[in-house]
């Protein structure tokens, strides 16, 4: 937008304040507007928002860059009885029997990705005095349990971070059409209820939208194309996090799993080695960001930063390090040459060590990073034990493997022996895949990660009583890492494309933007949404 200033204005030093009168299209694609039909409880209808990464535009004129951070203030009128809630602190609310005005302000600036409303039949569950959940009534009492340790896990993020500074950390728990696990709106984290596992095995997230309090919200990557900064450092942190909470060896395996089970499917799998969006800074010049994005920045910043720790002298001197960098840079937005500037200052008595390391490979190099961390390999190793005994079986001894040794680790780990198993060339065997089903009952795993992992080994080996599963796990949720897969997967397979296909094109209509938008173009689908500009 341009606004042209009459002469009269264009004075040096003239002050002119331009109130924007606009409207917005129902087609917004920052916003899922929701029929109460497709809410939980079909009580009343429902809204939600996903701004990142350049979905603001389309809601509020704004100058729509994390470059930029602004406060704001809101004043929302919905109709009595639906709660408004945004990423800010809640100023109170006034109605009558018809409507009710909700006020927020957000004082701290931010970027306007982070601009965030939801309305709808919400009920909210107090964890502590700066934490709560909220969810549809049906929901409220479960995602209670499943995240009661937020407040634990906030006051670990604060002495690896320091002060959480926004106030309150809310979350709201929404419809399974949100299209990512969680996104760190302040004040109000969003969620998917595909982490409701029913055993807090999925909380590493909460973790995850915890530490986006410092990375992120308050250090913010200048532009998307050094989303590394947002992300690899929220990897990082947030398995610090789980480090303190849980183990040190649980925080390297964490990493370990994140390299073999997230970083090298992305590059061989989703990309190629070659492809350009497997950089750690890329060039978005003409690129919406929705379709860069991937686990790349997310895992090769992350192993950046765990290599960096290991070269430099350990987790505690790291910690120092990490305190002061993201004190340097808070309420600001920078790029990763900022970002390696303050390192060469901060380590200026260690500079013959950076100077070894190759960050223009780390920075510029497509593929895999060009070196690989050492990850602790305590928790590494019962899964190996597993996938050897599975992969050594045949018809005649499958059935001699027991279940107490899966059912003795961890979830990560159980995902990570069904992620080696998926890995394996050629693919498992019909028979091995029956016979994992019956001993981990796998099909009817509420983990919705160890789902993904096993549906995705079953639809590898063309494995065909898999796939009215495959279909229902990507129509009852529509959270991005777990459907584009699997619709990937179904779509390459002659006998499961059209079934997949069916299956998009009936309930596109109801699903999230972003997602019928992407799915589209896995499925090569024509798909006409309102084009965003960039
Ligand atoms: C290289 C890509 C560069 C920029 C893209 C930035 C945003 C793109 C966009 O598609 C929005 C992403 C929002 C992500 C929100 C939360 C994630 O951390 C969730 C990760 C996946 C998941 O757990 O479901
Ligand atoms: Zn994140």
């Amino acid at each position: 937008m341009s606004v042209y200033l009459p002469p009269q204005f264009q004075k040096a030093g003239t002050i002119l304040q331009v109130t924007v009168a606009y409207g917005t299209s129902p087609d917004a694609t920052a916003l899922q507007w929701m029929k109460k039909e497709q809410t939980a409880d079909k009580r009343m209808p429902y809204l939600f928002s996903q701004c990142q990464a350049i979905h603001a535009r389309s809601i509020v004129p704004c100058m729509d860059t994390p470059s930029v951070k602004s406060t704001y203030e809101a004043e929302v009128t919905v109709p009595t009885g639906m709660t408004c809630l945004m990423s800010a602190i809640g100023q109170g609310s006034k109605g009558d029997d018809d409507t009710t005005t909700f006020f927020y302000k957000q004082p701290v600036a931010i970027p306007s990705y982070l601009i965030a409303i939801v309305v709808g039949c919400l009920e909210k569950r107090d964890i502590s005095d700066r934490c709560a959940v909220w969810a549809e009534p049906s929901v409220v009492d479960k995602a209670h349990w499943e995240f009661a340790e937020t407040e634990d896990i906030l006051a670990s993020a604060e002495e690896i971070a320091g002060k959480y500074i926004w106030g309150r950390y809310d979350m709201v728990c929404l419809p399974p059409s949100f299209p990512f696990g969680g996104m760190e709106n302040p004040c109000l984290t969003f969620l998917t209820p595909t982490l409701i596992a029913g055993d807090r095995s999925l909380v590493s997230v909460i973790a995850h939208e915890i530490a986006h309090s410092w990375s992120g919200n308050l250090v913010t990557n200048s532009s998307w194309e050094h989303f590394w900064l947002n992300e690899g450092f929220t990897m990082f942190i947030e398995r610090k996090i789980c480090g303190r909470l849980v183990s040190e060896d649980y925080r390297q395996f964490m990493a370990f799993n994140g390299w073999t089970n997230s970083l090298i499917p992305a590059v061989y799998e989703q990309f190629t080695p070659t492809h350009q969006f497997t950089k750690l800074i890329q060039d978005h010049t003409n690129v919406d960001p929705d379709v860069a994005f991937s686990c790349v920045p997310y895992e090769k910043g992350s192993a950046l930063l765990f290599y960096l720790e290991q070269k430099l002298g350990g987790s505690e001197i790291f910690e120092a390090y990490l305190k002061d960098y993201l004190k340097t840079f808070a309420h600001q937005a920078i790029d990763s040459w900022q970002w390696k500037d303050h390192l060469y200052k901060y380590f200026a008595d260690q500079k013959e060590v950076l100077d070894t390391v190759n960050f223009d490979l780390w920075f510029n190099g497509v593929g895999m990073p060009p070196e690989k961390p050492n990850y602790g390999q305590s928790m590494v190793e019962a899964c190996e034990v597993l996938l050897k005994k599975w992969l050594a079986a045949d018809e005649s001894t499958v059935g001699d493997i027991t279940s107490e040794d899966y059912y003795a680790m961890q979830p990560l780990q159980q995902i990570e022996l069904l992620s080696q198993l998926w890995q394996h060339d050629p693919p498992i065997e019909h028979y091995k895949l029956d016979a994992l089903n019956k001993l981990y009952k796998l099909n009817d795993s509420q983990n919705s990660e160890l789902l993904l992992n096993w549906l995705r080994l079953c639809i590898k080996s063309k494995w065909e009583e898999c796939i009215p599963k495959a279909l229902d796990f990507v129509n009852s949720q529509g959270r991005l890492k777990f459907c584009r897969p699997i619709y990937r997967d179904l779509a390459q397979w002659p006998i499961a494309n059209k079934k997949a296909r069916d299956v998009y094109l009936k309930g596109r209509s109801q699903m999230h933007p972003i997602t019928a938008e992407m799915i589209a173009k896995d499925l090569h689908i024509r798909h006409s949404t309102h084009t965003v500009c960039f």
